[in-house]
């Protein structure tokens, strides 16, 4: 298509949403004029599932659950008046509790102020609560956040020894829907031995956020931690973002909260609209199953210019793969499903692999978020009459022509400006764009049974270590992971065996000792000397 004509094409596919500040450019996208006429009943479909959803349906039929993510933003579309109030009691109780931890009426042992905020979750208990953050981030925050997101000691040991001795002005909200996951448990028993050691009563630093009666709400119940925050079963983890797992911390880094809730509640009811052509989040549902044969045959890759969306990319992965990845449709038939998302920021990405892009495996298509005010106050010229700001706008527009002359489709978001009413819309944006696009292909959104199976075999795993730790102080010899095995009378498990000896094995403080061999097979292994009685 020649210049002129794809002025037109963009013109006329431009999809404005003033009231959110976001606009969607779809004139890269090479669908043709009949695309959205075949689409359209099954677009309908959608939004009228989506409308059902937000009644209050069964939406998500596996765990016979409600999907209510959107009432978080609007508690009067709750389907209940509990419900309504349950919402609108947490935002309170979120917002009390930051001006409480902000003025000082609750304070450390000791005195002072807390001046520090550390989340211990994963998944959708960290991933919007960091993407919050780190896109708000502001030198006049009231709080700093830091995360531990994972069963990493080492990661743990660098964000304990970046809070040092602040360890005493810090505050630890543990985040977990289920309260049971493993690494958040683990994260939140190391920093309660870090403050031990620091002479620190954890209790009176600790709250948490998780549903009622959990295993974390009992803990944190009979140990009095300073407060607890609900998390209910009809919200989910990945769409958990403006409920007070998203809310708490971001309120006590002194982000606007309500202005994050607003800026999604607008999106909403912008993209709750069954008209498709002037839905954002219907159309980029649309080009995603346009461009990925409705099959995920194709990778998104999320370009957004704006460091401060550099973890959009990530947060996305897990709302769109988690939600969308699945085996089965709802009628119970193999699909295979998903949409691989991958990126991090442009220009960066362009030093990167946007050479594999352009020239490589055209296996994706890039969705550009491109933000229109550049910084808060003037700047300088780099060059004349030409400012930094100039030169991203510039690399994101040349990147975006020379892919599309390569035959690289794209779409592109323009927002005004990065604060938290746009945060709260872009996150609405695409939470309702995985909702239609899983309608369009038939998919459960809401439910993840195959994390479930990860989990299973990493508790198998673990059964195993003790069982062969066991046996390895009972038998006190060399042995190859193959007669451990049959010792064990698991002899398929041999492989598991010889990498839990191997892991062991290299931490001196585990007690193993491992005699290497050429091969696995003639690895041995037995408890270290000086750990024998
Ligand atoms: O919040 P939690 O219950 O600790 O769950 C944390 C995460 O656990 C699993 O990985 C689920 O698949 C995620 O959806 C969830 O966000």
């Amino acid at each position: 298509m020649q210049k002129t004509e794809l002025w037109y094409r963009f013109a006329s596919c431009l999809c404005t949403a003033p009231e959110i500040g976001i606009s969607l450019d779809i004139s890269r996208m090479r669908f043709d004029d009949r695309f959205f006429e075949q689409m359209e009943p099954a677009m309908q479909k959608a939004f009228a599932a989506m409308a059902d959803l937000e009644k209050g349906a069964i939406a998500n039929p596996d765990e016979q659950r409600m999907v209510g993510h959107y009432w978080l933003r609007n508690p009067a579309l709750a389907p209940s008046n509990d419900l309504r109030n349950e919402i609108e009691k947490t935002i309170s109780q979120v917002e009390e509790f930051a001006k409480k931890i902000h003025s000082g009426t609750i304070t450390p042992p000791g005195g002072n102020l807390f001046k520090n905020v550390l989340v211990v979750g994963i998944g959708g208990s960290a991933l919007g609560p960091q993407f919050v953050a780190d896109a708000l981030a502001s030198p006049n925050d009231k709080m700093r956040s830091y995360f531990l997101d994972n069963t990493d000691p080492d990661g743990m040991d660098r964000v304990f020894a970046e809070l040092g001795n602040q360890l005493k002005q810090t505050l630890v909200i543990v985040i977990s829907k289920s309260g049971s996951t493993k690494e958040t448990r683990n994260g939140m028993l190391e920093t309660q031995a870090a403050y031990e050691r620091a002479g620190l009563d954890f209790s009176r630093h600790a709250v948490a956020v998780t549903g009622e009666g959990s295993e974390l709400d009992r803990l944190a119940g009979s140990q009095g931690w300073l407060e607890r925050f609900p998390m209910w079963d009809w919200v989910g983890g990945r769409t958990s973002v403006t409920s007070a797992v998203g809310l708490l911390p971001a309120a006590l880094q002194g982000i606007d909260i309500r202005a994050l809730l607003e800026g999604a509640k607008v999106c909403d009811e912008s993209t709750r609209r069954p008209v498709t052509m002037q839905n954002q989040a219907a159309l980029m549902a649309l080009m995603w199953h346009y461009a990925t044969n409705g099959r995920g045959e194709k990778d998104m890759v999320m370009l957004p210019y704006k460091d401060r969306l550099l973890l959009f990319s990530r947060y996305l992965q897990q709302l769109i793969m988690e939600s969308l990845g699945k085996e089965l449709d709802l009628d119970g038939k193999q699909a295979s499903q998903g949409l691989t998302v991958y990126g991090n920021k442009g220009s960066t990405d362009q030093h990167a692999y946007v050479q594999q892009l352009r020239e490589g495996v055209a296996n994706f298509f890039v969705t550009f978020i491109e933000v229109l005010q550049d910084r808060e106050s003037s700047s300088m010229q780099v060059e004349k009459g030409i400012t930094s700001g100039d030169f991203l706008f510039g690399f994101l527009q040349g990147t975006r022509t020379a892919l599309y002359e390569k035959g690289r489709e794209s779409m592109t978001l323009t927002v005004e400006r990065i604060d938290s009413r746009t945060i709260g819309a872009l996150i609405a944006l695409f939470e309702r764009c995985v909702g239609l696009y899983a309608s369009l292909i038939n998919i459960n959104a809401y439910h993840q049974p195959g994390v479930e199976a990860g989990k299973k075999a990493a508790g198998v795993v673990i059964a195993l270590q003790l069982e062969v730790v066991d046996l390895l102080e009972r038998r006190r010899q060399l042995l190859t992971a193959d007669e451990i095995a049959a010792m064990l009378g698991r002899p398929e498990e041999a492989e598991t065996l010889f990498t839990i000896l191997r892991h062991l094995a290299a931490n001196q403080d585990r007690g193993v000792e491992a005699i290497r061999g050429t091969k696995p097979t003639e690895w041995q292994f037995r408890i270290r000397a000086a750990a024998q009685p």
